[in-house]
């Protein structure tokens, strides 16, 4: 009977595999520790983009952290903007583009790269597309700038970011290390991600789209009375600060009954977005155009006082009466407006409410004087 001999190992060997197996393990721990704090780091961003309040401050949070966290080189956003809504009620609302070079606007969900086929309603998601950096194929997504070092990327992930099914645009995730996306590696945390962010950014753009419409005009586009109430008292508070002036107009077109008798309601709708087309060309981009309703709009202008104020409303009233306003239906029209000028340096110094409320009421009383005086003209408010 053949004997297996059991040879037991020395104590050499049996340290040896003990050092091994304590080596193992510490690397273990070392890798659960370091899991650990990625998934630490992925909470706190997740928490920190939740809490964004705005378009710009979610953005800049996604931008500036996320290529930290994530460890990666460039991270980039593709937003799906069909009409350049989004674009455009932004840049009303302040936001300065050009300190997000790594925000993409697209026309269509065909420019984001995905393989969409014939795509309806019932369609499943598109998958994230993971594998090597392609120069040429990827520049829509990694435009080569200075805040995008392109030559560095091997291996991206471009990911689609999803609310109910419809794709608002992609997360655009690029590694210098090549195995870092591959095509078989798993999507569930990317994806998860991606889904985080698309309902944060779907939740600013919203809350800064109402924003805009309770701020703004429907008819004309131009800001409304709220704006302008709130406006007024930052304004005033900053100009007393600084000391410099600032100056308040009323700007009413003249008989616009007539207008809107002669030419119905719809052809009084058209005069009043020509005259704000009109008076905003005469403006700074600091100043503020609203419509206070009816056919009165009214300017605030920033560090101007009552003689600058005055220039730049005989400007308005030229521009306005200048020449015809085309109508839609071939019509013309030609027509007036009268102004009213007050500024802050003639109100007096009580709380900026006080200021604001009266600033307005001299404005209003010098338009009442132009209206007297014969109408077409500019009045400047002076305390009798
Ligand atoms: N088309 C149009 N008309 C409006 C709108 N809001 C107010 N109006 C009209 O504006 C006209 C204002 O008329 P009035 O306040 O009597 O003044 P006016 O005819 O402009 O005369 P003066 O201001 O004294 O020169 C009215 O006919 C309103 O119906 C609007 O949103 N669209």
């Amino acid at each position: 009977m053949a004997h297996t001999l059991y040879k037991a190992p020395t104590v050499e060997e049996l340290a040896a595999d003990n050092a091994a197996l304590r080596a193992r393990m510490a690397y273990m721990l070392e890798q659960a520790e370091c899991n650990h704090a990625i998934m630490m780091r992925h909470q706190a961003f997740d928490l920190e983009i939740v809490g964004a309040a705005s378009f710009p401050d979610l953005v800049g949070t996604i931008f500036r952290a996320l290529p930290v966290i994530s460890e990666l080189q460039s991270v980039t956003l593709s937003l799906v903007d069909e009409d350049a809504d989004i674009r455009t009620v932004m840049e009303r609302l302040g936001v300065d583009f050009a300190a997000f070079p790594d925000l993409l606007f697209v026309r269509g969900i065909g420019e984001l790269g995905f393989d969409l086929g014939t795509r309806t309603a019932q369609s499943a998601a598109p998958k994230p597309l993971l594998g090597m950096f392609d120069p040429a194929g990827h520049t829509r997504q990694f435009p080569q700038g200075p805040a995008t070092p392109v030559a560095r990327l091997q291996s991206v992930a471009i990911v689609p970011l999803l609310r109910n099914r419809r794709i608002i645009g992609s997360l655009n995730l690029g590694s210098a290390d090549p195995t870092r996306f591959t095509p078989s590696l798993g999507t569930d945390f990317v994806e998860h991600m991606a889904s985080i962010i698309a309902i944060c950014l779907e939740n600013v753009i919203s809350n800064e789209m109402l924003k805009y419409i309770g701020l703004t005009d429907s008819l004309t586009g131009v800001y409304n009375r709220r704006y302008i109430d709130r406006r007024l008292l930052e304004e005033i508070g900053r100009a007393r600060r600084q000391d410099y002036d600032i100056s308040f107009m009323y700007i009413d077109i003249d008989h616009f009954k007539r207008v809107n008798d002669t030419l119905g309601h719809q052809g009084g709708d058209e005069v009043l977005r020509e005259v704000a087309h009109r008076i905003k060309g005469e403006l700074r981009l600091s100043d503020a155009l609203a419509r206070f309703g009816g056919e009165e709009f009214v300017v605030l202008l920033i560090d101007a006082d009552l003689d600058s104020a005055a220039f730049v409303a005989e400007r308005i009233r030229i521009a306005i009466s200048a020449s015809m306003i085309a109508l839609a239906r071939g019509l013309q029209v030609s027509i007036t407006a009268s102004v009213g000028v007050a500024s802050l340096a003639g109100a007096s110094d009580g709380a900026p409410e006080a200021a604001a409320q009266e600033l307005i009421a001299h404005a209003d009383e010098a338009l009442y004087q132009a209206k007297a005086g014969g109408r077409d003209r500019v009045v400047r408010y002076s305390a009798h």
